[in-house]
């Protein structure tokens, strides 16, 4: 029995196997489309830098491309940037970018900023986005090579390559945020949003 009342299936702007299944888990009944956007071009064409503001841009893109694709439904973009000081960190390409990504994040604190959008015939209805703070362990080179071998390839699909409710829970001394916002989407404001739409029978 889907949760979701809206006249229209909900999509979801996103490949993320992540985000959907925290919608699916939510008993929410939606369509997942990639939104084919070039993120680093319109982050650079924007301007911005600032890690929220590129999350919040890249979410309302992605909402918007597909909501001028398929009028008439209530379209849900998402990013998350991952923020060690003024720096910014992408999904690793692979093993190597992940230990050297770790060997940075080890012993220090960094942000994850997630942000969501809901788009509807090419206008945004809703945004926001949320912080947390993560506080990473100390690590030893063998302990990164230790973690990279349990994780496997599953590290190259998150911007810290790290799942928390996996192996990467092995990581942290001390976390501070909503566990939605960590996996990537602001899950609580989205249903709170669609609630107030009368979308959602809960
Ligand atoms: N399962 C899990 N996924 C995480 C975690 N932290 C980050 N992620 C995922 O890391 C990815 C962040 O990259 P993004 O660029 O925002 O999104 P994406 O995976 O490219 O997917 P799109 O929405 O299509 O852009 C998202 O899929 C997040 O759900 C975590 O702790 N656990």
């Amino acid at each position: 029995m889907s949760i979701w009342r809206g006249q229209s299936r909900l999509i979801l702007a996103s490949q993320s196997r992540t985000r959907k299944m925290l919608l699916e888990n939510a008993g929410l009944d939606f369509e997942a489309l990639p939104a084919d956007i070039d993120e680093r071009a319109v982050q650079r064409d924007s301007g911005l830098s600032a890690p929220g503001e590129v999350a919040s841009l890249l979410s309302r893109e992605k909402a918007l491309f597909i909501s001028r694709r398929r009028h008439g439904h209530f379209v849900v973009g998402a990013d998350q940037t991952l923020a060690l000081g003024l720096r910014m960190f992408s999904k690793p390409s692979g093993r190597a970018q992940a230990a050297e990504q770790l060997h940075l994040l080890a012993g220090q604190v960094h942000e994850l900023h997630s942000a969501v959008s809901v788009a509807c015939d090419g206008k945004i209805l809703f945004a926001d986005v949320s912080v947390a703070r993560m506080t990473m362990r100390r690590l030893s080179a063998g302990e990164i090579d230790a973690y990279l071998d349990a994780a496997g390839d599953a590290v190259t699909t998150s911007v810290g390559a790290y799942q928390l409710e996996g192996l990467g829970v092995h990581l942290f001394e001390r976390i501070e945020g909503d566990h939605f916002t960590i996996l990537g989407l602001p899950l609580l404001s989205l249903l709170a949003f669609l609630r107030g739409e009368k979308l959602l029978a809960v």
